[in-house]
């Protein structure tokens, strides 16, 4: 756990909390890049391609986002990848992106993607990482913005495609840094998904998984005892389990939270009833992130200035959820503690 630093926590109000959180330096550990599809970009590429959505503008685009589970949000969600083509899309899907978060504080990325949504569709796993990567070049050098790619399974085909798609990727090595799971978790446990898992601590990768997002507090132990995961995205769910939680806070596993689209896929009726501040009480490794922020209504300083008003967090506990970010990330010690400098400094003026 990163010392807390000897600051006047207790003079920064909730005013001034709001200006430190929206320009305070974060690390986005919890990201879908195909998540970051805005309507706007959407239509546009929908019609540079001739491809046909059942949208006419961008207004019922957003009114189709009124989502029920997490079931119904990636039906939409994989439906409007579709318009991701060809190199140049996924260049301006991502810088678009990088600006944005950038302009959030946002000074390292570890964005997710989901090859398989677009291999699926005849997209060459080259066109992807040519597009991505050209954008993730222009973060570093136009915005100083440090991003790294984790390459999602997705859960709901087999293990032989998820390995499939693992393989195709090695060309591609050097532009990755881990493997994930995501998608549908209901029914699809990460036990289902050993052997993928195991190839890719064998070549090197960082290894993350969904788990506990909707499902029970058993997926983040599979992923844990099975997969061997180093940290868990979302994981609320393990406050239902004592042990599990005991275990989480022993190990410091990180968890990364995404308070917003928890309430968008209706995992709690809303802000308030958010469990981060029980979490974080509990001495978890918790830290906050946007998921799928064109879908779920806010990047991740949205995300931290809503859950911190809603649940009236301490400057305190900010700093702890900001802090837990960079604990989490897959960065070096050097690099970890500059970051950490930095966010110190964003405190102390605010302190001052
Ligand atoms: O929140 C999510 N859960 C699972 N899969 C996903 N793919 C994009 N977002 C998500
Ligand atoms: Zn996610």
């Amino acid at each position: 756990m990163i010392p807390e630093p000897d600051l006047a926590f207790e003079r920064i109000g909730p005013g001034r909390l709001v200006e430190l959180l929206k320009r305070a330096p974060k690390a986005e550990l919890h990201l879908h890049i195909e998540g970051t599809l805005e309507p706007e970009m959407m239509l546009a590429l929908a019609r540079r391609h001739g491809v046909a959505l059942p949208y006419a503008d961008v207004e019922a685009v957003r009114a189709a986002y009124a989502f029920t589970s997490l079931q119904s949000f990636l039906d939409l969600y994989y439906a409007g990848a579709g318009v991701l083509r060809d190199a140049q899309d996924f260049h301006d899907l991502a810088w678009a992106y990088f600006q944005r978060a950038a302009a959030d504080g946002v000074v390292h990325a570890e964005c997710f993607v989901d090859p398989q949504t677009h291999t699926a569709r005849g997209i060459p796993m080259a066109v992807l990482f040519e597009g991505l990567v050209a954008a993730q070049r222009r973060a570093q050098t136009e915005l100083g913005l440090s991003v790294q790619w984790i390459l999602c399974v997705l859960r709901h085909l087999s293990e032989d495609e998820g390995l499939a798609m693992l393989e195709a990727a090695l060309p591609y090595r050097e532009h990755f840094i881990g493997l994930g799971l995501d998608s549908s978790e209901r029914d699809h446990p990460p036990r289902q998904f050993v052997r993928v898992f195991e190839r890719a601590r064998a070549l090197g990768l960082h290894v993350v998984a969904h788990a506990g997002e909707e499902g029970p507090p058993d997926y983040i132990w599979q992923a844990l005892d099975l997969l061997q995961v180093q940290r868990i995205d979302h994981g609320v769910q393990a406050l239902h389990d004592p042990a599990l939680m005991q275990r989480l806070a022993r190990e410091r596993v990180p968890l990364t939270v995404c308070p917003l689209s928890n309430v968008k896929l209706c995992v709690y009726p809303d802000l308030t009833r958010h469990p981060l501040g029980r979490l974080l009480d509990a001495g978890l490794c918790v830290s906050v992130h946007s998921d799928d922020p064109a879908y779920f209504g806010g990047y991740v300083g949205d995300n931290l200035v809503q859950t911190v008003a809603a649940l009236g967090l301490s400057a305190r506990q900010a700093w702890r959820l900001l802090a837990n970010g960079f604990e989490a990330a897959f960065i070096d010690e050097p690099t970890r503690a500059r970051y950490l400098q930095r966010l110190h400094a964003a405190f102390a003026a605010a302190a001052a």
